[in-house]
């Protein structure tokens, strides 16, 4: 059976992805670029839009890692004002399990869910360095084996919080004279390891009942912890074979958990290039490649692999003759190289030598090059084939650039997956779990759809 398409839209990273210097891109905080890109993805028909969260500034020998934007308004604040100026696009929010609580984030996404008429969603993250705990209370308090146990213990207990609700609790009754319907409103009672709360939740039940939630760790604990409770998971397996691989192996975990496969959709980071023919767009690419790595971007690329300070060596000249240090780190929030650091420095020594590669051009050659690089039609094909081989179920385009990143995807490509049938020509319901054919939550679990 051909499978439709998810499709959503990240607004551009705080990392080197973002290309913050290119004469097109305009203001990284301004309202107007996250109205422009989520308007564009609701042109685009696409199922949501996604907002990433950092939450310390990423640092490099103990100063602001300024060459990439740094910096960002609240992902929540920022949905709640895009519910206002789009009807059908899902708003998803990043929002940490290890530095927040229950009580605040339930209330927040099911307000987030009635303002937008049902089209809320959780990306549920953990964290664990005590670098970005330093920022809270209780700083770097959580040991990186209770990252989930935390985050699984805070979305159940959401959830409880959620269900406290019954959908039909608001009675406003002017003749019973009761605003809610007895029974409608239960007490939550919740007492675990991590939490210990009870009370009464105080925001009516959403419109989704629960909001979406996605899921974007990579290790067993989180394939287990999707598996167990997410809808999407954002991986960053978008080359063919890897994305397949994957795709295998959380859609088999799904069963221990009385799931259907289809209960959860996989959905890689991927980024794309176009052009009107496949040698420019590959042109494109390289240029952007390079926009995207600077020589001192290729340094600092380095550093944080090498653990050192490599200030000294040339962007265009070999890498460097000193073994890495893999003691010491000297980039902070800095997450993608937590391990297998010292295999990771052999693999890209082999590849330079056989290559011939400076330092700049091996940092261009394994940071991440573009997953779609071609014509709209290409570029379309390969994006469907990707789906219809079960690499995944759609994706999560990120732009470089902001706030027009997306615009020719949406004017050239989407419109050649609707033509092959592939993906939506119209939305056909108000809600995200509508998009995602998912049901929405009662007070049970998941409500049969018929
Ligand atoms: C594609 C992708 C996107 C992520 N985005 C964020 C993010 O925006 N903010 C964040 O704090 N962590 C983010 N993470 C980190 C993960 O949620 C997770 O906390 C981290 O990978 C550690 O879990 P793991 O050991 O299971 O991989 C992301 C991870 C992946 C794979």
């Amino acid at each position: 059976m051909t499978k439709q398409i998810h499709l959503a839209a990240h607004f551009p990273g705080v990392n080197n992805t973002t290309v913050w210097s290119d004469p097109a891109s305009g203001s990284q905080i301004d309202f107007d670029s996250f109205r422009h890109l989520a308007q564009t993805a609701e042109r685009g028909k696409f199922d949501f839009f996604f907002l990433a969260e950092g939450l310390r500034l990423r640092e490099a020998k103990g100063r602001i890692h300024d060459l990439d934007v740094m910096g960002r308004p609240e992902s929540l604040t920022v949905l709640s004002a895009l519910a206002a100026v789009t009807t059908h696009l899902g708003l998803a929010a990043t929002v940490n399990s290890t530095f927040n609580e229950p009580y605040e984030v339930a209330r927040r996404l099911a307000t987030l869910d009635h303002l937008s008429g049902g089209r809320a969603a959780w990306n549920v993250v953990t964290s664990f360095d005590a670098f970005t705990g330093e920022n809270f209370r209780r700083g770097g308090f959580l040991a990186e084996a209770d990252r989930y146990t935390r985050a699984k213990e805070f979305l159940q207990t959401a959830r409880e919080l959620w269900d406290s609700w019954a959908s039909d609790a608001v009675a406003a009754d002017p003749e019973a004279g009761r605003f809610l319907r007895p029974g409608g409103v239960t007490p939550f009672r919740h007492r675990g390891r991590h939490f210990d709360i009870s009370g009464l939740f105080n925001v009516p039940r959403g419109p989704q009942g629960h909001p979406v939630i996605i899921q974007a760790g990579d290790s067993d604990e989180g394939r287990e912890f999707a598996a167990s409770s997410a809808d999407v998971i954002f991986s960053r397996h978008s080359k063919l074979e890897e994305g397949r691989a994957f795709y295998r192996d959380v859609k088999r975990r799904l069963a221990a958990y009385g799931r259907r496969p289809e209960e959860l959709k996989i959905l890689p980071a991927v980024t794309y290039v176009l052009g009107d023919t496949e040698a420019e767009a590959a042109e494109r690419a390289v240029e952007i490649r390079r926009a995207q790595v600077g020589p001192q971007t290729a340094i600092y690329f380095l550093e944080a692999v090498w653990g050192r300070d490599l200030s000294g060596y040339d962007p265009d000249g070999p890498l460097p003759d000193v073994e890495p240090d893999l003691d010491e780190g000297v980039s902070k929030g800095h997450a993608a190289f937590r391990r297998d650091r010292g295999e990771l420095v052999a693999k890209w020594r082999a590849l330079a030598e056989e290559k011939n590669l400076s330092i700049r051009e091996l940092a261009i050659e394994v940071s991440a090059p573009q997953t779609f690089i071609g014509t709209p039609r290409s570029v379309a094909d390969e994006i469907d084939h990707f789906v219809q081989a079960d690499a995944a179920d759609g994706f999560i385009f990120v732009p470089h650039l902001t706030p027009g990143g997306l615009d020719d995807l949406v004017d050239k490509v989407v419109p050649l997956l609707q033509e092959k049938g592939v993906f939506r020509a119209d939305y056909t319901g108000p809600t995200l779990r509508d998009h995602l054919g998912l049901a929405p939550r009662t007070q049970d679990g998941i409500e049969e759809t018929s």
